[in-house]
């Protein structure tokens, strides 16, 4: 379970995070909607302890992220291109994976099998530099990336952008799979509401760094974020 009290993130004067309690219970698909600048991005880097609270705390099964070192072991994440090496391949990049998680060349084999649509035949195998790929296939790479080692708990930042519709489907059905097969936490970012809105149980609505809906997945959550957003 992931539990954040009283988290604020500030930058001078400026209060870009303020979320009074927020559980997120294991096996949670948790949906994270805001608009731009509505902290959605703070708020995983805050989750993952990449950048320093002003107050307050985020624990994953009971540690707090900013003391503790366990809870790495068991979180994947995707955020960005800057969590990837440019200068390397797919292939090597997986590589570096495997070691660090002291993977077998089967198990990765494995891992890698259940993204073989996903991947479309332009990850593994490629020469390129993960630097050189299209946008989308940098996204693809992450996020298979993301999904090494087993993690219970995965984070994904914007999961959905850039890529191709028919790629938005399968990585839909992944995302289901790895929840239902191995009861995987998944929290995801978007701003595409109706992707979100599809596999995650649970939606969280920030404003300008407040939560201001916390809604189960139902037809009534869908209609109340589309005049949210058609305002
Ligand atoms: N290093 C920083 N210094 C100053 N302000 C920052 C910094 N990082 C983020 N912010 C501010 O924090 C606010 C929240 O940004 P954040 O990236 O979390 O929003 P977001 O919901 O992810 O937005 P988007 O949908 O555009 O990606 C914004 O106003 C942003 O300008």
């Amino acid at each position: 379970m992931i539990e954040i009290i009283n988290l604020k993130k500030q930058y001078h004067s400026e209060v870009v995070l303020n979320i009074d309690n927020l559980q997120i219970q294991t096996g949670e698909c948790f949906g994270l909607v805001g608009n731009n600048g509505a902290g959605k991005t703070t708020l995983f880097r805050l989750i993952l302890d990449m950048i320093k609270a002003t107050a307050g705390s985020v624990t994953i099964n009971g540690e707090n992220v900013s003391l503790g070192e366990e809870w790495k072991k068991r979180t994947g994440a995707y955020l960005d291109e800057y969590m990837l090496l440019g200068y390397l391949t797919p292939d090597e990049y997986f590589e570096v994976l495997r070691k660090f998680y002291r993977l077998s060349k089967e198990d990765v084999r494995i891992h890698l099998d259940r993204f073989f649509d996903f991947f479309n035949g332009e990850i593994t195998g490629t020469s390129k530099y993960i630097r050189d790929l299209s946008k989308g296939n940098i996204k693809k790479t992450g996020l298979a990336a993301a999904l090494f080692g087993n993690p219970g708990l995965v984070l994904l930042d914007e999961p959905f952008e850039n890529l191709d519709p028919t790629s938005q489907t399968r990585l839909k059905r992944i995302i289901r799979r790895e929840q239902e097969e191995f009861g995987r936490t998944f929290l995801i970012s978007s701003h595409d509401l109706n992707h979100v809105t599809e596999i995650c149980s649970r939606i969280v609505l920030l404003e300008k760094g407040l939560v201001i809906k916390d809604m189960k997945s139902d037809e009534q959550m869908a209609v109340e974020l589309e005049n949210y957003f058609n305002q």
